[in-house]
């Protein structure tokens, strides 16, 4: 990679054997269906086009509120930034997989949405697994949207004849965007409320995504190319995992808490704030938390080290002179310096950092679901056993001697 010119930017292209597609599902027209992109292993096709990464404008403006900045300033900074990137998977191309695949689903950070972790997504679909990237509806995402069917007067208001009263014709798009904590509220019972939600979403993915495989018709209210149906017997229910990043890997915490088709998690640079005390006993699923350097604060790690158990296997590594953006897309898409500016990058190259977190990921998820792949060859990095991980943590000022396993 080192010999690439640096005006090369772009979400680096899975490196498994498979090519790799993706589509959207959305469950039915309100707030509380399922939403998820879902990346998996497709047939090589020349035809499909790459979509595009942020799927529409209202996700910038969604960003700018998030990031406090004015929305018509830095929708033009963030399409000039970014809006020409394409995920490095092909829109709607045809299923292919020879057995059964694994299934993860993944869950976004306060402030992202579903499209942001497609470097992670990708190269998991490229090595065999089903991924299911969630977009929660409970206002953490900078931006999502569902349909409602418009009623009567909403109809009547409608200046087109009626004529054309056609099934899309009285759905209406509704944009919910990122919920800014008010001044005086306090933000626990928030982000409490928030991490039940999501992590009943992400039960609710898989609940669809077993629909699916059963062969049962399942709506999708998208209209998208992609055949569903294609999908059936497609999945090993057996074997799920369910990841994160930051607040996505408290919620896969919450979520392997709550469901027990949960084999095990894979938690990026957790944010451990939003969950209550009493989760920590009840999860009995091995984990396995991937740090970041910057990031993390003696706090958070002791909140995780709760987790630490004798009989189950809970491992922590942490990349070395990784960000907690090194995890998100937005860490290949700047040059160095804007990057480092706008803390998007750390020291180490992005992509040498999301390579040792797949790899881990693969070698985690390989143990813990019982895959007969060849991730094994990495679980050195399991144990932080190479020059860019640390075993562990650096945040805690503990010496050597006295640090744990995890
Ligand atoms: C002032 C805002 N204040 C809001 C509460 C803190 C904002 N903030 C730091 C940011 C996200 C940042 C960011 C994004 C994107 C660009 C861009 F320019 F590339 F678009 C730049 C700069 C602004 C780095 C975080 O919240 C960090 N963080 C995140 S960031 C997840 C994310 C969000 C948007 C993305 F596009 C990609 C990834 N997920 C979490 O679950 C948690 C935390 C903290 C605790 C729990």
């Amino acid at each position: 990679m080192g010999n690439r010119s640096s005006n090369h930017l772009g979400i680096p292209p899975p490196k498994g054997p498979s090519a790799v597609g993706c589509t959207d599902f959305m469950m039915d027209h309100t707030a509380q269906g399922s939403f998820f992109r879902l990346y998996y292993p497709c047939q090589e096709t020349e035809k499909a086009e790459k979509p595009d990464w942020v799927p529409s404008r209202e996700y910038f403006n969604g960003l700018a509120d998030f990031m406090k900045i004015n929305r018509t300033l830095s929708e033009r900074i963030f399409n000039y930034l970014f809006g020409s990137f394409k995920i490095p998977a092909y829109l709607d191309a045809p299923f292919k997989s020879n057995g059964k695949c694994p299934v993860v689903i993944f869950s976004h950070g306060l402030g992202a949405f579903r499209t942001l972790y497609s470097a992670i997504c990708a190269e998991l679909a490229s090595q065999g697994f089903i991924v299911a990237s969630v977009e929660h509806r409970d206002q953490s995402a900078s931006a999502t949207y569902y349909f409602h069917e418009k009623t009567e007067s909403e109809q009547a208001r409608k200046s087109a004849p009626k004529t054309s009263a056609s099934a899309q014709d009285n759905l209406v798009k509704e944009w919910m965007y990122y919920r800014t904590l008010q001044r005086g509220e306090s933000e626990f019972p928030l982000r409490n409320t928030q991490v039940k939600q999501r992590a009943d979403e992400c039960i609710l993915a898989l609940d669809k995504l077993t629909q699916i495989n059963s062969g049962r018709p399942v709506q999708n209210v998208l209209q998208t190319q992609f055949d569903w149906t294609t999908l059936e017997n497609s999945m090993d229910l057996c074997r799920i995992a369910v990841m994160g990043h930051s607040f996505g890997g408290a919620t896969a915490i919450e979520a392997l808490c709550k469901e027990v088709k949960f084999k095990c998690g894979v938690a990026l640079d957790a944010w451990m704030f939003p969950l209550d005390d009493e989760v920590f006993p009840r999860v009995k699923q091995p984990i396995f938390f991937i740090n970041s350097e910057k990031f993390q604060w003696a706090g958070n790690i002791i909140r995780m080290r709760k987790l630490d158990s004798a009989v189950i296997q809970r491992k922590m590594i942490t990349i070395r002179g990784t960000v907690h953006q090194s995890f998100p897309d937005f860490t290949f898409l700047t040059g160095n310096w804007i990057g480092k500016l706008m803390k998007l990058k750390g020291e180490i190259d992005p992509e040498v950092a999301i390579d040792l977190s797949n790899k881990a990921t693969l070698a985690f998820l390989q143990r813990h679901l019982g895959l007969e792949k060849n991730f094994n060859q990495w679980n050195r990095l399991i144990d932080g056993e190479d020059d860019d991980l640390i075993p562990g943590t650096n945040a805690l000022k503990e010496n050597r001697l006295l640090s744990t396993h995890m």
